[in-house]
Formats: structure tokens, sequence, C-alpha cells
């Protein structure tokens, strides 16, 4: 009897993956982010990707980046972290303290709605905004309310 495998993915590298995956869903051309929720005994509470509300017809929605707002992706779009919240089908008491796996770090709009909805961990892949004022706003709304972040990297 052989014995048993020890090589298997850490939890960390499997919610993450979750989170890639769902990233793979976003229609965003530029910037595809996907979001896990996991509970601490490793159950998936939700899953989410940056998109446009769902009774949104993409198509008729910009994807680019404008100066003017109304032709400007990002007035339409739901960030994922965001989506994996509304997303999640449980009672809200179940997202206390939970964690979040994030392919890129939370922008400080997301800060604050994973900080209310009761996360209480984030683990993110990227952070290309690192050093951005809206980045210093997310960690300092974080580091406030004591929800800790690090972050993790995924074997190509
Ligand atoms: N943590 C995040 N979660 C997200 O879902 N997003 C989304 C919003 C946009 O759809 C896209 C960012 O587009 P760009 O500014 O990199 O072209 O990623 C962005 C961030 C980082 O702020
Ligand atoms: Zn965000």
């Amino acid at each position: 009897m052989p014995g048993k495998r020890t090589d298997v993915i850490s939890w960390d590298e499997f919610f993450m993956r979750v989170a890639m995956a769902a990233a793979m869903r976003s229609k965003d051309p530029n910037t595809q982010v996907g979001a896990c929720i996991a509970d601490a005994n490793h159950r998936i509470l939700s899953v989410g990707y940056n998109g446009t509300p769902s009774a949104l017809n993409d198509d008729e929605f910009p994807w680019e980046t404008a100066d003017d707002p109304l032709l400007d992706k990002h007035s339409y779009v739901i960030h994922a972290e965001a989506n994996a919240i509304l997303n999640y089908r449980g009672s809200n008491k179940d997202l206390q303290g939970a964690t979040v796996y994030v392919t890129l770090f939370p922008c400080h709009e997301c800060a604050k709605t994973l900080v209310q909805a009761g996360i209480g961990e984030v683990v993110y892949l990227g952070d290309k905004y690192e050093g951005t004022q809206d980045n210093l706003i997310s960690k300092r709304i974080l580091d406030t309310c004591g929800v800790t972040y690090r972050q993790v990297t995924v074997a190509d």
C-alpha cells in the first residue's frame, strides 16, 4: 500500500487558485481580478470576479479607461471582492473572521466593504498599485480595523 501523497498544494494555494479561476471569467481587457472567501474550516463561502452588474448587458458598456466617467469602465464594474461579498448566500455571521483570497490587493472602497462585512484576513497575490494613494488608504483602513493581510505566491 503506497504511503499518502505529501506534496499536495497548501490551503492558501488551493483558495488562491480558485480566485485565479474566477478571474478567468472577467471581461475586463486590462485587469482580471478574482476573489474567494473561505472560513476557518477551509470551506469556500463565496467567489467573485470583476464585472458589470449581471442585469447590465456588458456589450453596451465601455471596457476602456476614459477621462469622461460616462465612458470609463470603472464607473460600471463591480470589483471582485465586492462581488464575492454580494454573491455570498449564507448568513452574515459566517463571514465574521473569514479570509478573502484575492488576486490583486483591495482598493480602498473594497477595504471598507470587506471590513464592514466582518472579513478578518486578506490574502493577496499581486499588489501592482502598491504605494499609490488608494493603496495607502486601503492599508490604513485594514490596519486600523485589525484586518490582517499577507501576500502569497502560486507556482506557475
Ligand atoms: N482589488 C481590485 N479588484 C478589482 O476587481 N479591480 C477591478 C476594477 C477594474 O475592473 C479593474 C482595474 O482596471 P485597471 O484600472 O487596472 O485598468 O480591476 C481592481 C482592484 C484593484 O484596485
Ligand atoms: Zn476594489
